[in-house]
């Protein structure tokens, strides 16, 4: 069954189409990244499917229901962000109570556990919160809330590295002991890959990939030579990405769909293959300039 579900939402604000008839569907019980370039509608589709925003045209659903103003999907669905609007008058034990009230599978003992293993202090205003402590309070809020769709937007902005790593854990230990659709938005691939099921790739707010993390690794390959003989070689293959260094040799980033053939007849080239990072292959794919921060010191 789907749990979110996006068919040709396009957004826009003024003049600028932020979403373009992006097209996705997201199943149950999945762990799912979502992967994009600054701008590139991550937070605005996560706005939309949370019920936050409206979609300027298309159809979002989740649960099967349209989120906006849903009170049934707003009580089955928890946002994490950096920029979480809680009440600055309630103390953190207060907020974690109306939490309480508010989402019907709210595990307190795992709250309050979290609390306690991040050292916050339940008496503490939300407001005197560092900036990677109070990601940590909404991580938290997120992880107990036990919704059965779990939305964290970049959620370890400002923890330190010890504290992403035990988020991380607790998330995945709390997901296997109660299976729910988790979406997280992330700039660190590396990061949240072992995590993940699925990876969905957005570029310029439409879809770029949606597959699992074992097929984008089988998605690309590098293919690497002399200049002549790859440039001979590669005519008719889909290529992502080019290079060329020093010495006359050069490299390619192509679409791995390439027959027993096809591969034998470039090793006979003296062509080489290696693979590519699920990261790295992002990072080529999503990239708007084909020549990189480079090119910024060569343009006249
Ligand atoms: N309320 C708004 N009004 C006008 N433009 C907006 C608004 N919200 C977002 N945008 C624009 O929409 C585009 C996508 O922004 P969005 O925050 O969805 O991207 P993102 O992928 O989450 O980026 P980042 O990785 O930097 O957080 C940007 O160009 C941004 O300036």
């Amino acid at each position: 069954m789907s749990v979110l579900k996006f068919n040709k939402v396009t957004k826009i604000y003024g003049k600028k189409k932020v979403l373009d008839e992006l097209t996705f569907s997201i199943g149950e019980n999945k762990i799912t990244g979502l992967i994009g370039r600054n701008g590139a509608g991550k937070t605005t589709m996560l706005q939309i499917a949370a019920g936050f925003i409206r979609e300027s045209s298309g159809e979002v659903r989740v649960f099967g229901e349209s989120p906006f103003n849903n009170l049934s999907v707003s009580a089955n669905m928890v946002m994490v962000d950096n920029d979480m609007n809680l009440p600055a008058s309630l103390s953190l034990d207060e907020l974690l109570d109306s939490a309480a009230s508010f989402y019907p599978n709210w595990d307190m003992k795992l709250a309050r556990n979290l609390m306690s293993y991040f050292r916050l202090d339940l008496k503490q205003h939300h407001t005197g919160l560092s900036k990677g402590m109070k990601n940590t309070f909404h991580a938290i809020l997120g992880l107990a809330s036990r919704c059965p769709l779990t939305i964290f937007d970049e959620p370890t902005n400002g923890m330190d590295a010890g504290v992403r790593k035990d988020f991380y854990r607790a998330l995945l230990k709390d997901y296997l002991a109660n299976p729910r659709t988790i979406i997280i938005s992330s700039h660190h691939l590396n990061e949240v890959e072992d995590l993940l099921e699925d990876i969905l790739v957005l570029k310029d707010g439409r879809q770029l990939l949606h597959m699992t993390v074992e097929d984008m690794r089988e998605y690309a390959v590098i293919v690497s030579g002399r200049d002549d003989m790859l440039n001979d070689w590669l005519s008719g293959h889909e290529l992502f990405h080019r290079n060329s260094t020093d010495f006359g040799k050069s490299y390619a980033l192509i679409r791995n769909n390439l027959s027993e053939g096809q591969i034998t007849s470039a090793m006979n080239k003296g062509l080489k293959f290696s693979t590519i990072s699920n990261e790295d292959l992002c990072l080529y794919l999503t990239s708007q300039e084909k020549g990189g921060i480079d090119d910024v010191f060569t343009k006249n």
